[in-house]
């Protein structure tokens, strides 16, 4: 049996965040399993992306702890973040490709910047890289002669160039069709399994996210609304897990803002002005 200390890369304990006076996470512990997909979802604005932020340590939390293979990440000094997030890809929504560089020569940025390999072995790893994502053969095309689907893949190999231990995609389905969409997702497992990777998938893309998951995590109001399989978020009993699974307009999350009712807006009822 591994300890527990292996058997998760990140863990957040009672962790709480705000920016300014906004509490945004409120004491949350969640743990992401080593060569696992973790999802993690939830409503807009709650804090999915800062999780991310917390853990690539470009904010701080201000209270609790967020370890990335037992070191705490708010902790460390400038050169400790350095080669921690070393061990890091992220992926954001639009991958955002340098548009005057070939696809080889964005995948093969990373490289450049941040190792010493000789330009040959540095052909080999690009090419790897991009013949894991189906796109050896679509080296020197330009940014602008990709699909968006083909550049979220383009992005997806840099992402993996420097070989992550971990990679968080941020809302990686973003603006795809439905056929990339399925592509990119089974992608993402795929990448997960081969490479022995760890994830973290931001996504607001129900049916895919639970296919491709091994844990999921709604975040909601600060805290963890639920965390377990995809089959046992699908199935919670709790309110807000229903109505954000079930996607309902209307539950414990209103549909329409706190206001005055209808009725005062609109001078109805008992004896009120018109
Ligand atoms: N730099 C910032 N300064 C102040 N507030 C911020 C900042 N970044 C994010 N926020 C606020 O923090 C809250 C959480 O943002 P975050 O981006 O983590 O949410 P999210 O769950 O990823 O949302 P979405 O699904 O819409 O991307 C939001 O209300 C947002 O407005």
């Amino acid at each position: 049996m591994d300890s527990p200390r292996a058997e998760s890369l990140v863990e957040l304990h009672d962790l709480s965040f705000g920016y300014g006076d906004r509490l945004i996470l409120d004491g949350i512990s969640l743990t992401v399993p080593r060569g696992k997909v973790t999802a993690l979802m939830g409503a807009s604005g709650g804090g999915k992306t800062t999780v991310l932020r917390l853990i690539g340590g470009q904010v701080r939390a201000q209270q609790g702890a967020l370890l990335f293979d037992g070191q705490d990440v708010g902790r460390l000094d400038q050169a400790g973040l350095y080669a921690a997030r070393r061990r890091m890809g992220m992926l954001f929504q639009f991958g955002a490709l340098f548009t005057d560089l070939s696809v080889f020569d964005n995948v093969a940025f990373p490289l450049r910047e941040h190792t010493d390999l000789s330009e040959s072995l540095i052909r080999d790893v690009v090419l790897m890289k991009l013949n894991a994502v189906g796109l050896r053969g679509a080296r020197d095309l330009m940014p602008s002669e990709v699909s968006g689907g083909m550049a979220r893949r383009v992005a997806l190999a840099r992402a993996i160039a420097l070989d992550p231990e971990l990679v968080m995609y941020d809302e990686p389905f973003a603006g795809l069709d439905p056929i990339s969409l399925g592509t990119a997702a089974r992608l993402i497992r795929q990448l997960n399994d081969t490479m022995g990777l760890t994830s973290i998938v931001v996504s607001h893309d129900l049916d895919e996210t639970f296919h491709i998951a091994d844990q999921v995590i709604v975040l909601a109001n600060g805290k963890i609304a639920a965390q377990g399989t995809p089959d046992e978020v699908r199935h919670s009993s709790d309110p807000l897990v229903h109505q954000f699974v079930n996607a309902l307009p209307d539950g414990p999350v209103r549909f329409h803002y706190p206001g005055a009712s209808v009725a005062q807006d609109f001078g109805l009822g008992r004896g009120e002005a018109p």
